[in-house]
């Protein structure tokens, strides 16, 4: 099976008037099996939003090459992009329109076929049935967090991009998200590709993580190889040491 993702050089660097340049993402190279989930952690501007903005098609890449299920990102962007999805805080769903209407511009936007009954569905799915009539812009930030998750699940996708997926949920709702991800991800053999900066939710989904500083990636495995070889109790001992470790690569 080919990987789910695959960069080779990928790099992006944003020119800022005046002639400076920032180098989000420096030449980084990895690939993101089919059928399993996979963590991109890093510290504050390290890339993270950056190489998930590539992959999404958000963003060009500046050189480098990308291949997302397989099609190559700059000649076959709208073959991969209608079987993936995203979803992260940072983008906001139109305010005025209802969690149902929102939905349904989305539904169309991918095609899907017995639109009403799929969004009753993944509402249920993700205990939204209560929200579907109010409107986008009065809901709690958590309550939008999952709404954009149902809106990432409408296509079924095969592969899942999420950035910060329980960012703004309490711990309850937050663990329920884990596990309804989990799940999900089991019974679809889907690949999930996450960014989160939260290290007991990537020990708990992730079979692999990539550690990222200053638009590399420094270090990359499964999460249980990565604590014993860095001879540390927990994942997030192991980003702590990366982190203040001056940078090998820079
Ligand atoms: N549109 C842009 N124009 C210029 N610089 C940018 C732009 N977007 C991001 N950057 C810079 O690129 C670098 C990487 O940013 P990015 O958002 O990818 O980091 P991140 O790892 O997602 O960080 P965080 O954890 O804070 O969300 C940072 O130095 C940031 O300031």
């Amino acid at each position: 099976m080919s990987p789910a993702i695959e960069a080779v050089g990928l790099t992006k660097v944003f020119e800022a008037s005046g002639g400076s340049a920032v180098t989000a993402v420096n030449d980084i190279t990895f690939a993101v099996p089919a059928d399993s989930t996979v963590g991109l952690l890093g510290g504050n501007g390290a890339g993270k939003t950056t190489t998930i903005a590539m992959i999404v098609g958000l963003l060009l890449p500046s050189s480098g090459t990308l291949r997302v299920l397989g099609r190559d990102m700059l000649h076959e962007r709208h073959l991969a992009l209608a079987r993936m999805n995203f979803s992260s805080p940072y983008v906001d769903l139109p305010h005025r329109l209802t969690v149902r209407e929102n939905l349904t511009v989305y539904g169309h936007l991918y095609g899907i076929p017995r639109l009403p009954e799929r969004i009753e569905t993944v509402a249920e799915d993700l205990h939204l049935t209560d929200l579907l009539r109010r409107p986008a812009g009065k809901l709690s930030a958590g309550q939008k967090t999952r709404v954009s998750l149902a809106k990432a699940l409408l296509n079924d996708p095969v592969l899942l991009l999420l950035d910060e997926p329980t960012a703004s949920l309490d711990p309850d709702t937050g663990d329920w998200v884990r596990d309804h991800l989990s799940r999900w991800r089991r019974r679809t053999g889907a690949t999930i590709f996450l960014a989160s900066h939260n290290m007991a939710e990537v020990e708990r989904l992730c079979d692999d993580v990539f550690i990222m500083k200053g638009g590399r990636i420094q270090d990359e495995g499964p999460p249980r190889a990565l604590i014993d070889r860095y001879g540390r109790r927990t994942l997030e001992d192991v980003f702590l040491e990366i982190a203040r470790r001056p940078d090998p690569l820079a």
